[in-house]
């Protein structure tokens, strides 16, 4: 049974960071989706399709954790991607899906490149269970596909073996983030936007 009311909150919340991310020009031209979790089995997506600066409530359907919609509508292309971060993590409660032009600049700038290493910056502690600055978070590379059970695959395996990563790329695509709700992951998600100027930064010097 769904919660009507919390379906609507969080779908209030998700669109309000839709209108920030795109204001950002973090999701161009429909690009990007995000969720929100509502309960232990279930979680909101924004539908396929949709301009992510301009939602309102109506653009978001329920899903199971297995994808399967579960109230009226087209949820996004990529749910999978979704659903599979609130199926291995039971702490997390929402997902934001973006198309970033610096995470998607930097993963095709290293085309051989498995994973960015993002070691001794102060801001790493932005990242849940990250206290000091003197540490590498990994946030790993995965080649883009349109066969997104592949990809969801591919991921789980990484996460498995990684469990405290908290974000992933697709390369020429964009990024995932992740976090115990929607502010946290808005936290995450500029918090890399940030360390990967930084990098970017960094390899216009070396050259
Ligand atoms: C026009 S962007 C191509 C699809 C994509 O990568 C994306 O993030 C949006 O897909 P959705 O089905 O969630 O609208
Ligand atoms: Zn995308």
């Amino acid at each position: 049974m769904i919660d009507s009311k919390y379906f609507y909150q969080q779908a209030i919340a998700l669109a309000a960071a839709g209108e920030d991310l795109y204001q950002r020009g973090w999701v161009p031209a429909t690009s990007g989706n995000f969720s929100a979790r509502l309960d232990a089995s279930s979680a909101i997506v924004t539908a396929s399709g949709k301009h992510k600066g301009r939602l309102s409530p109506t653009d978001f359907i329920a899903v199971d954790l297995q994808a399967n919609p579960i109230s009226e509508g087209k949820p996004s292309a990529e749910t999978e991607l979704h659903t599979q971060l609130y199926a291995r993590f039971p702490e997390i409660a929402a997902v934001l899906h973006c198309h970033s032009p610096k995470v998607t600049v930097i993963s095709k700038a290293k085309p051989n490149t498995k994973a960015i290493h993002l070691e001794d910056y102060e801001l790493l502690k932005a990242f849940d269970g990250v206290d000091t600055h003197a540490t590498r978070v990994d946030i790993p590379i995965f080649d883009n596909t349109q066969d997104i059970s592949a990809l969801a695959a591919e991921v789980d395996t990484y996460l498995a073996l990684h469990p405290t990563c908290p974000a992933y790329l697709i390369r020429g695509h964009g990024v995932y983030c992740w976090g115990k709700d929607i502010d946290s992951c808005m936290r995450n998600l500029e918090a890399l936007d940030f360390l990967i100027e930084c990098e970017l930064e960094l390899m216009r010097l070396a050259h």
